[in-house]
Order: structure tokens, then C-alpha cells, then sequence
């Protein structure tokens, strides 16, 4: 499965007279036919080896392209959900963290979000016994962001949150959904709330998708698009998570889009 972008591929220069703008128009429609490329939608085990490869080959820890990979997130929600656009007088949102790195990208996204002016409140229902985990939970404490005790029903987030940013899943989930988390989908369901959700719609299958399960309105793909993702039907799809090098994006053949200037996310 793949996903069509077309890049122009201009640099930028000066123009002194009509005759540079028109070789620049030129050039710059040529590159833009010749750059049409097509994005790989990953498959589950080719998504999890490029995460190793990044942590064992490249270098990276692992907080450190969560922290990159939950700004896009942020940055994601600011575009897609304007402050000014909220329907609700407070910019709340409500966060809900899964057991893994999905949950860990959750938190970063939380406390960017904060920062942004929204006010988010976390549901980590399932906490791991990490460091990792540990500090990014103590820095939105820290942060007077709530972590909420217990799922809110369907009714009371549709009246409270503006906007329910799914961190439950990522591409490592399997089989069919345990609990607690059954139920938290389930009742995320019944909310007629917007839901944006990190990497993969939670509960869906990573490649074949899911549905009858979530139907979010913005997903934001990291690294790149898993193969469910072109099942996604929602409003936004956001690429996030720039941190690929060149030489990765090569070796498999990933053919990434440029984000433009020094931009984090790019809506797909
Ligand atoms: N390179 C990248 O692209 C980067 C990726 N990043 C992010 O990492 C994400 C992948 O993270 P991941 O590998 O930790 O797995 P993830 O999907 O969060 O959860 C797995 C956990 O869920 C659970 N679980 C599984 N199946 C279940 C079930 N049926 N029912 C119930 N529970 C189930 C199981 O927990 P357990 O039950 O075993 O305690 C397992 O531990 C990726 O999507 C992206 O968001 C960024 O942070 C950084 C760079
Ligand atoms: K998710």
C-alpha cells in the first residue's frame, strides 16, 4: 500500500526579471513531475524493525524521538483544533495513555499541548514500572495537568472535553482488545467527540484496519503511514515524527514527503 505526494523540489533564489521567474516556473514544474513520489504505508513487523534499527543502528533513545514524535502530535491538534474553533469555553481536551510507547508519545503530546494553552486532562489507566514512563507522568503532574481515576462516560465527554486525543494503541497491538482498555473503547465509541488518534486508531488491526472500531477525525502518522491508515476516513491525516535520516528513509524505501521549512508535522 502506498500514498501519492508530489514535491517541487525548488530551492529558493532571487529573481531579477520576468525571464528568471519564467525558467523558475519552468523548473519548477518539471521537478514537481519528475519528484511525484509514492509513500510506503509500513507494515506491522517493518514498522517495529525501523524502530529498532533506530535505536540500535542510528543511536537515538527512546525519549528522545518520543519527545519529537509527541510534539508533532501537538502541533498536529493546533492545526487540525484551533483554540479560537473549540466549541467549548475551556480548551479542554482529555488524553488517554496506553501501556506502551503509544501512551508514553500521549504524555509528551499532553504536556505540549499545556504549553499551547489547552487544557488537557490524562487517563493512564495502566502505568508501566519504567523510568521513562514515571518521569514523563511526574512532568505533567508537575504541570497541574489531572489524570483522571476512572473512564468518563460517553455523556460527560461530550459535555466536558473539546477533543479526545487517543494514545491507547500503536503499531505493537494484537489480537483482540483486553482490558481495561475493551471498555474504555467502547465507551469512546458511544462520544460523538472528535478523537485524534497517535499513529494508529486504537483497537484496529495495523494493517487490515477495524470496521466497526474507531472512526477518528485526525490521525497522525508517525515516521510514516501503517498500511491500516489507508483506511482512515477522518477530516486530518498528519505525517509527524521528522527524525528519519536520509539513509533510513533509503534502506527502505520509505519515500517521505519533505516537510515544509522547519515544520514538525505535514498534513497529508
Ligand atoms: N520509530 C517510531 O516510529 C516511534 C514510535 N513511537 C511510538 O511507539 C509506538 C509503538 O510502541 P510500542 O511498541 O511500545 O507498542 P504500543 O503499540 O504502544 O503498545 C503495546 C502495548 O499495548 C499492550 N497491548 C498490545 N496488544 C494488546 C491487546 N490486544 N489488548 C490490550 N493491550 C494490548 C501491550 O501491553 P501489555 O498488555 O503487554 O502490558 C503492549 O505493551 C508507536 O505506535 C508510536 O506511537 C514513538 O514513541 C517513538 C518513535
Ligand atoms: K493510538
Amino acid at each position: 500500500q502506498t500514498g501519492t505526494w508530489t514535491g517541487t523540489g525548488t530551492g529558493t533564489c532571487s529573481l531579477s526579471s520576468a525571464a528568471d521567474l519564467q525558467e523558475k516556473q519552468r523548473l519548477s514544474s518539471r521537478a514537481a513531475s519528475t519528484m511525484a513520489q509514492t509513500m510506503k504505508y509500513l507494515g506491522q513487523e517493518e514498522a517495529q524493525n525501523i524502530d529498532q534499527e533506530l535505536f540500535s543502528e542510528f543511536g537515538f533513545s527512546v525519549d528522545q524521538l518520543m519527545e519529537l514524535a509527541g510534539l508533532s502530535c501537538a502541533t498536529a491538534v493546533t492545526r487540525a483544533y484551533p483554540i479560537p474553533s473549540l466549541l467549548k469555553p475551556r480548551p479542554s481536551l482529555l488524553v488517554i495513555c496506553g501501556p506502551g510507547n503509544n501512551g508514553g508519545d500521549g504524555l509528551v503530546c499532553a504536556r505540549h499541548l499545556k504549553l499551547f494553552g489547552y487544557e488537557p486532562s490524562i487517563l493512564y489507566p495502566k502505568r508501566p514500572n519504567k523510568t521513562l514512563f514515571q518521569g514523563l507522568s511526574t512532568q505533567c503532574e508537575k504541570m497541574d495537568i489531572p489524570f483522571l481515576t476512572e473512564m468518563p462516560e460517553a455523556e460527560v465527554i461530550d459535555e466536558v472535553y473539546n477533543l479526545v486525543v487517543d494514545a491507547i494503541f500503536g503499531f505493537s497491538f494484537k489480537g483482540s482488545v483486553r482490558e481495561p482498555f475493551g471498555s474504555i473503547l467502547a465507551e469512546l465509541k458511544k462520544s460523538t467527540v472528535p478523537i485524534a488518534s497517535i499513529d494508529i486508531p486504537s483497537g484496529w488491526d495495523v494493517e487490515q484496519g477495524s470496521a466497526d472500531g474507531l472512526q477518528p477525525d485526525t490521525l497522525i502518522s508517525l515516521t510514516a503511514p501503517k498500511k491500516s491508515a489507508s483506511l482512515f476516513s477522518g477530516r486530518y491525516h498528519f505525517l509527524g515524527g521528522r527524525f528519519v535520516p536520509p539513509s533510513l528513509d533509503r534502506k527502505y524505501q520509505l519515500n517521505l514527503p519533505p516537510y515544509p521549512g522547519t515544520d514538525c508535522v505535514l498534513q497529508l
